[in-house]
């Protein structure tokens, strides 16, 4: 194994943060335990589609015992486990045991393919890789065919719910629970993944003590209890239905987590009435198709007093449209994978609740809005925002130049967004300055989709831009300049050309224009603003092709 580096918190900080009592000292291990002796009968996990109701003894018992199989196949403490599954119970009991046993989740997203899962194994050095057999009509035993032949480091694979084929049964691996190390509250629990602006994904090493952290924090914000039911609608193991406050926050205050198979009104609604849902988060996109269906539905909301909106910015006519419509309160969430949430509070004013993306969980949670030299702005000035704090990493894992440049030299990660901070703490989130796509709520780094089509030996050169997109807000514009003398190449060659490298099907592009060459900045450089608004202007008179 090559050494690894996951920067962590200098040591005063580290006991800062102890001291003020947001490290608990916990871990999801023991966390989940003592949930299971404190109210054992109580549904932790409803799997609709499976039709399973797992009470916290279940969820407990079932983590143990699958720690035990996953130790006995040689799994242990601190091995990488990549686990991309689509929001089926097991998911819950693979990452609670690994998280028993000290081993790593290493969170994939059910669109991945080929290209993004050969690297997460082959970065981390991954030693199993857990998958479900089929979902969304997508067979990811092929995908783990071809990836246990890619990656020389896994040993195995587990298919989690149908048919394993050649590969072995999740159902088998359980044996009777055995003792175990575990690990300790400052270690590493998982590596989750960043949206990205480079090249190569980056995983971000997130601890016990700083998640669980963000879960409380955000449980008393969002107000949620034992009594609270979370509808988890986007893919479970985004950070967002994770941990604002998501499914392992719900878990935490012991209530009860219901899996929504899909993300549309007719799959969600009628869930909400059956378990009387209290709490979910949606992006943007879906928060609209939500307002737009809810007036209209046969099916009793009643229940739901939260609905949390993130992952890329929500206007404001939308948001105003939420309570009317829905019949609960707006919570906006600014959050990140690598750590800074901001949330709306509940019984903020309707104007700060559709106007700002909130104001971070904890009080030590520092936040500056800086000029490009790193200058402090004037309050209320727009800025880049950078963040220090108990749940913010003080670096990506292994990716020392890279954190060179992510973060500053005391510590502070630079986000990438472009923001103001109101009179009242809050945060207004105005543009970004990294080179991203958020494609309603999917983050794409630019320079990952340009090195795939680059690839192409038609292709002189890339540029991937943002375009409006009326429903997604954003969407993607491949500007491609063709070698000389290469045939004619057409746009959707080039989409086919990147899916069939194995890219999640949400990076392909979603429109491709050929140019002879790219508008330059005064000093040369390609000028993305100026190809931006090109596309803003065709996007504007024409459908995407
Ligand atoms: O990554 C995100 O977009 C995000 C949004 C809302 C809340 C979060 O925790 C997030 O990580």
């Amino acid at each position: 194994m090559s050494a690894e580096a996951a920067p962590t918190w200098p040591a005063e900080f580290a006991e800062r943060y102890r001291a003020a009592g947001w490290w608990r000292g916990e871990t999801f291990g023991e966390m989940l335990r003592q949930r299971a002796e404190e109210h054992p009968d109580r549904v932790a996990i409803v799997d609709p589609v499976a039709g399973s109701r797992w009470t916290y003894a279940d969820l407990d018992r079932r983590a143990d015992r699958l720690a035990a199989g996953l130790l006995s196949r040689g799994i242990v403490k601190g091995d990488k486990v990549v686990v991309q599954l689509p929001n089926i119970a097991e998911f819950f009991e693979v990452i609670f045991a690994l998280f028993r046993i000290g081993a790593l989740p290493v969170f994939a997203l059910p669109a991945h393919r080929e290209s993004e899962i050969t690297y997460f194994c082959e970065f981390t050095e991954a030693v199993a890789y857990v998958v479900a057999a089929e979902h969304g009509g997508y067979d990811y035993r092929e995908l783990a065919s071809k990836t246990h032949a890619n990656v020389s480091t896994l040993r195995h694979v587990f298919v989690a719910q149908g048919d394993p084929g050649e590969f072995e049964a999740l159902s088998e691996v359980a044996e009777e629970p055995v003792g175990y190390g575990g690990p300790r509250p400052d270690d590493l629990a998982f590596l989750q993944l960043s949206g990205g602006s480079t090249g190569i994904p980056k995983l971000i090493p997130r601890t016990h003590d700083d998640y669980i952290y963000s879960l409380w924090g955000s449980n008393e914000i969002c107000a949620v209890d034992e009594n609270s039911v979370y509808l988890c609608v986007l893919p479970a193991a985004h950070n967002f239905p994770l941990s604002s406050p998501g499914s392992l926050g719900t878990l935490y205050a012991g209530g009860r987590v219901v899996l929504c198979p899909g993300p549309s009104p007719e799959v969600a609604f009628p869930l909400i009435e059956r378990e009387g849902v209290t709490i979910t988060g949606l992006v943007p996109p879906l928060a609209l198709l939500w307002t737009e269906a809810a007036p209209g539905t046969a099916h009793d909301l009643s229940s739901l007093d939260v609905l949390l909106v993130g992952g890329a910015k929500f206007s404001e006519e939308a948001a105003r449209r939420v309570r009317p419509a829905l019949g609960c309160t707006l919570q906006q969430v600014f959050g990140m994978a690598e750590g800074l949430v901001n949330y709306t509070r509940l019984d903020d004013p309707v104007e700060t609740i559709v106007t700002t993306q909130g104001r971070p969980i904890s009080p030590d949670d520092e936040v500056l809005v800086v000029d490009d030299e790193d200058q402090e702005v004037a309050p209320g000035e727009t800025g880049h925002l950078l963040t220090r704090g108990p749940y913010t990493i003080r670096g990506y894992w292994n990716a020392p130049e890279h954190n060179a440049r992510s973060f500053t030299e005391d510590g502070f990660y630079r986000t990438g967004d472009i923001v103001r901070v109101t009179g009242s703490g809050h945060i207004v989130v105005e543009g970004r300055a990294k080179d991203q796509i958020n494609r309603g709520g999917e983050k794409i780094a630019a320079e990952e989709v340009e090195n795939h089509i680059l690839a192409h030996p038609a292709v002189h050169d890339a540029n991937v831009v943002a375009e409006p997109d009326p429903y997604l807000g954003e969407r993607t514009c491949a500007y491609v300049i063709l070698r000389s003398g290469a045939g004619p190449l057409k746009a959707v060659a080039v989409k086919r050309f990147v899916r069939e490298r194995g890219l999640a099907a949400y990076k392909v592009p979603d429109r491709v224009e050929f140019v002879d060459a790219f508008p330059q900045t005064g000093v040369g450089k390609v000028s993305k603003k100026d190809l931006r608004n090109a596309a803003a202007r065709t996007a504007s008179s024409s459908s995407p092709s």
